[in-house]
């Protein structure tokens, strides 16, 4: 039994069919739960090097001189991908272009199989021909093909292209390939040879997918006592500024909403339900949406951590997604646990999650698509809600503020705080103490050149990097979280 750690996903199908729509859904997810994947489009590549403004004859089967240029192109996309796998220790790539013959899928197939990567064709119809004018309309129109070109006319030249495509496409039938193919985006399934963990994640995750309108809605419980006092974690009420927050949200929702149906999210802490008391829509109370669990350190302020574990203290600073409370949890462990919340997520229509910063933190950026590194810093204020609207390659945000004053938690990045606070003299090796937001900050030494000097790292907890890289100093990954992801819906056996 060997355990294959690449993965190629091929995108196959005619021209708008939501290919780059799905590579990208994919994409994002996989790089949300910290592997390594990066999408290669032929389309970029074929416009890199043969310029863009092509008319629909390039791609007429029976223009030699364009099947020429498309292959270069299919051919330079690959060698790129391939490349990213040994140089970068890329984990999954995703090689977005119509691949629509058997002899291209064959030819991809033979390539990537002498670098021991794992093939995986993902196949996406689409019969309703309203969507397909949509996507033409939203996306295509839009595309460095028809940069200055009069809509009406593009859109009639981009059919005519998909025309030349339908004379050679041919959907997968080999039997002996790993694929699955989407028709009318979830509402059909076909799965053939699925097998190791990686991919059924990426077909379950496939499964979930629609493309029907929705808003996704955010909003931190109102102000909590603990946040009043400046305290983490607890399970404490909300503080009488929060109890309004809390009356006001009704209305909020209903303002942006109207009388749409909503379902209403919440964690099992006293702070999330009791913001949710007043809104007259069916709830549901999820473990996972706990506030991240502070260990030791839950019902501290941030003054009493420093004094009292100033190594950990320092270590967050240091790396704080991956740094992992005494007893408590990392952000890379909150990530994980989330993981099923996001799959129904993806599933739902209109949601509004009541939820915590750090909660709420990674959530957001699953949807806005942040790093891993900016993550932990994202600004998720009190008494505002945020309304996330799906559309093709990401999300439209707008933020509401309401009018009620709320204690600010937020915690800039050690740099920006440094920064922010009086400049020491270089070659000065004490901390300064500062105070920025109401918090007291003791900040690192400074060296000889102004740069600060980082404090050594606790000891790593041994890990295996392959499938999960962890960055430098990282102190927990998935392989050692406490919590496990859910594999109990899976295959586990890899059959290769
Ligand atoms: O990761 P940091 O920035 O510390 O933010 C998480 C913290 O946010 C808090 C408030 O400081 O969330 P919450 O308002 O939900 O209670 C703490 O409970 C939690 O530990």
């Amino acid at each position: 039994m060997t355990t294959n750690l690449r993965i190629a996903c091929v995108m196959v199908g005619l021209p708008a069919r939501g290919k780059t729509y799905i590579a990208q859904k994919v994409c994002r997810y996989l790089t949300w739960l910290g592997i390594n994947t990066k999408v290669f489009n032929v389309g970029n590549y074929r416009r890199q090097l043969h310029g863009a403004n092509l008319c629909h004859t390039f791609f007429d089967p029976h223009n030699e001189v364009g099947q020429q240029q498309r292959r270069e192109a299919a051919d330079a996309a690959l060698h790129d991908m391939i490349r990213w796998f040994n140089e970068d220790q890329g984990i999954v790539a995703i090689y977005d272009a119509t691949n629509s013959t058997h002899e291209r899928r064959q030819w991809i197939h033979d390539k990537l199989a002498k670098e021991d990567t794992q093939v995986f064709f993902i196949e996406s119809i689409c019969q309703d021909e309203e969507l397909i004018v949509a996507n033409i309309k939203d996306v295509k129109l839009s595309s460095p093909d028809y940069a200055n070109v009069d809509p009406a006319l593009a859109a009639d030249d981009f059919k005519a292209r998909i025309e030349h495509y339908k004379e050679q496409y041919e959907t997968i039938t080999e039997k002996d390939f790993t694929y699955i193919k989407l028709i009318n985006v979830g509402s059909q399934v076909v799965i053939n040879l699925v097998k190791g963990y990686l991919e059924s994640r990426i077909v379950y995750y496939l499964m979930n997918l629609h493309i029907v309108p929705r808003k996704i809605y955010m909003s931190r419980h109102g102000e909590s006592a603990y946040n009043l006092s400046g305290k983490l974690g607890g399970d404490s009420y909300l503080s009488p500024r929060g109890e309004m927050y809390a009356i006001k949200l009704p209305d909020l929702i209903n303002e942006h909403l109207g009388n749409k149906p909503l379902t209403v999210w919440t964690s099992t802490m006293k702070r999330t339900i009791q913001t949710a008391e007043g809104l007259m829509y069916p709830k549901l109370q999820w473990k996972a949406l706990d506030e991240l669990d502070a260990g030791v350190c839950d019902g501290m302020t941030y003054e009493e951590i420093e004094e009292k574990y100033p190594e950990d203290y320092a270590n967050r600073d240091e790396d704080k997604f991956n740094y992992r409370y005494r007893g408590g949890e990392s952000y890379r462990d909150v990530v994980l646990r989330l993981e099923p919340v996001i799959m129904d997520l993806e599933r739902q229509e209109n949601i509004l999650i009541i939820g915590h910063q750090a909660i709420l933190r990674c959530i957001y950026a699953y949807f806005m698509n942040h790093s891993h590194e900016d993550l932990p810093y994202l600004k998720i204020p009190l008494h505002t809600l945020i309304e996330l609207t799906p559309k093709a390659y990401g999300c439209e945000e707008k933020r509401f503020k309401v009018d009620i004053e709320a204690v600010d938690t937020h915690r800039a990045k050690p740099t920006a705080r440094a920064n922010s606070i009086r400049k020491k003299p270089a070659g000065d090796t004490s901390s300064i103490e500062g105070k920025k937001g109401g918090l007291k900050l003791k900040l690192p030494p400074v060296g000889a050149s102004g740069e600060i000097i980082k404090e050594p790292m606790s000891p790593l907890i041994p890990i295996s990097p392959k499938l999960f890289p962890q960055p430098k100093g990282a102190k927990s990954s998935l392989l050692n979280s406490p919590i496990e992801p859910d594999m109990s819906t899976f295959n586990l056996e890899d059959k290769n």
